[in-house]
């Protein structure tokens, strides 16, 4: 039952959906970025491994709909397909996937059942799975026809048969074996899917790499970013000893990574700035720090991601008059093509290939980019590094997230 759904796979990736499988389609709290997000998905990725242990299952990609931190309004960026951001051939590689808007193309736009997630009071209650009371406004309402009506992502002809509110914590195998063992429906849906945690040994399993190093960043953003090494940064795989293999066969990866010759910093500013005051630097002292580590490392080239504003790249810029510092600045019409999302993602993949990459404490932006140094195969003490605040006397240093294949 392969048809023209699946077709943006390439050959060599395309994947069969069984006749008999069933699809979980999942969201996020609104209010999360895009970074948290991913992670997200890769709990829900491992949620269907463990499933097709037991019957075919296929997830459903929730599309992106407008982020808060997507603030180029000229850009229409409602309702993205995954394959905007990634190649879903290879998270295909890993489980069975399809985008939601080429789902109800074929099929009927209904869930048969909504299970929408929420934690449990008591925390010690570790295992705990059950239908539960809903413990807030889950803006789901029922018509006058019993049709549960939500947003959906905007779109209107979507509406579910069945909806109940889980009280869930625990591993994903628990939530597998309920959904196999309690549901029967073709299309289940999980809202809040970020009540959903890692599996058995969380980041430090294969399983959860596996997730991860599937989810290779789309073709066009991988292209852009590298060119932009070539050009600005005198920086190529073949030189930095960073061609990436295919996931699926790599087994381990010597730590021989060697990256283009600058430092890449990833300057989370923004609300960030609210939440986590204390624990950025200012700009001066960033670009302080940055100075010796150049003296330190002998390099002369800076690459900075950020979502700060045009005068505080300048500023920091200012303080590193005597370096080479550079960052991605897309046209509008690049902007219009890879979208604020990709935009991010072409920071991301120029700051994963540095020889030296130092990130923003708490910021999920940074975290991905160490994981992607992981899977290049890069010493940790050149991955696992954060800016401290101007005045924070204990700035602990990120833990090293290792890789296990
Ligand atoms: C304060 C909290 O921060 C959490 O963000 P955090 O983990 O950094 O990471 P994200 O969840 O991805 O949200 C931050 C967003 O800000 C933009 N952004 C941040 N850094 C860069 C950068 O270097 N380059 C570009 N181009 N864009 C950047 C980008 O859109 C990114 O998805 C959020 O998930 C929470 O919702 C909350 O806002």
């Amino acid at each position: 039952d392969t048809g023209p759904e699946e077709e943006h796979c390439t050959g060599r990736t395309k994947y069969d959906i069984k006749e008999n499988a069933r699809f979980l389609l999942y969201d996020v709290n609104p209010g999360e970025g895009f970074n948290l997000r991913r992670d997200v998905y890769m709990r829900v990725a491992n949620l269907v491994h463990h499933l097709n242990e037991r019957e075919p299952w296929v997830l459903v990609l929730p599309p992106w709909v407008r982020m808060w931190h997507w603030k180029s309004r000229d850009v229409d960026q409602d309702r993205l397909k995954w394959s905007e951001f990634f190649d879903v051939g290879s998270l295909g590689k890993h489980v069975p996937v399809i985008e939601l808007g080429d789902y109800i193309k074929k099929r009927a736009p209904i869930i048969d059942e909504v299970y929408h997630l929420q934690g449990v009071v008591d925390v010690t209650d570790w295992d705990t799975i059950m239908i539960d009371r809903c413990q807030r406004d889950t803006r789901f309402q029922q018509d006058a026809q019993g049709k549960w009506r939500h947003w959906y992502f905007g779109i209107e002809e979507i509406y579910a048969e069945k909806f109940n509110c889980l009280s869930f914590f625990g591993q994903l195998s628990l939530m597998a074996t309920f959904l196999a063992e309690n549901t029967t429906g073709k299309l289940i849906f999980l809202p809040r899917a970020e009540n959903l945690l890692h599996g058995e040994y969380g980041e430090h399993s294969s399983l959860f790499w596996k997730a991860r190093r599937s989810m290779m960043y789309a073709k066009p953003l991988r292209d852009a970013g590298d060119r932009f090494r070539r050009e600005h940064l005198g920086s190529d795989d073949v030189t930095d000893n960073t061609v990436l293999r295919d996931w699926t066969t790599v087994k381990s990866q010597p730590r021989q990574a060697v990256g283009g010759a600058y430092i890449a910093v990833h300057l989370r500013r923004g609300d960030h700035l609210h939440v986590r005051g204390r624990e950025l630097p200012s700009i001066k002292e960033a670009a302080k720090h940055v100075k010796k580590l150049l003296k330190k490392l002998a390099l002369d080239k800076v690459f900075v991601a950020t979502d700060g504003t045009e005068e505080e790249y300048q500023e920091f810029r200012n303080y590193l008059k005597k370096h080479q510092v550079h960052q991605f600045q897309p046209t509008r019409q690049e902007v219009g093509i890879y979208k604020d999302g990709g935009v991010a993602i072409i920071d991301q993949w120029i700051a994963c290939h540095a020889r030296y990459f130092i990130g923003s404490s708490g910021s999920t932006v940074s975290f991905r980019i160490r994981e992607d140094r992981e899977i290049l195969g890069f010493e940790q003490s050149t991955t696992f590094n954060r800016f401290c605040g101007d005045e924070e006397s204990d700035c602990e240093q990120p833990a090293h997230w290792t890789i296990v294949y």
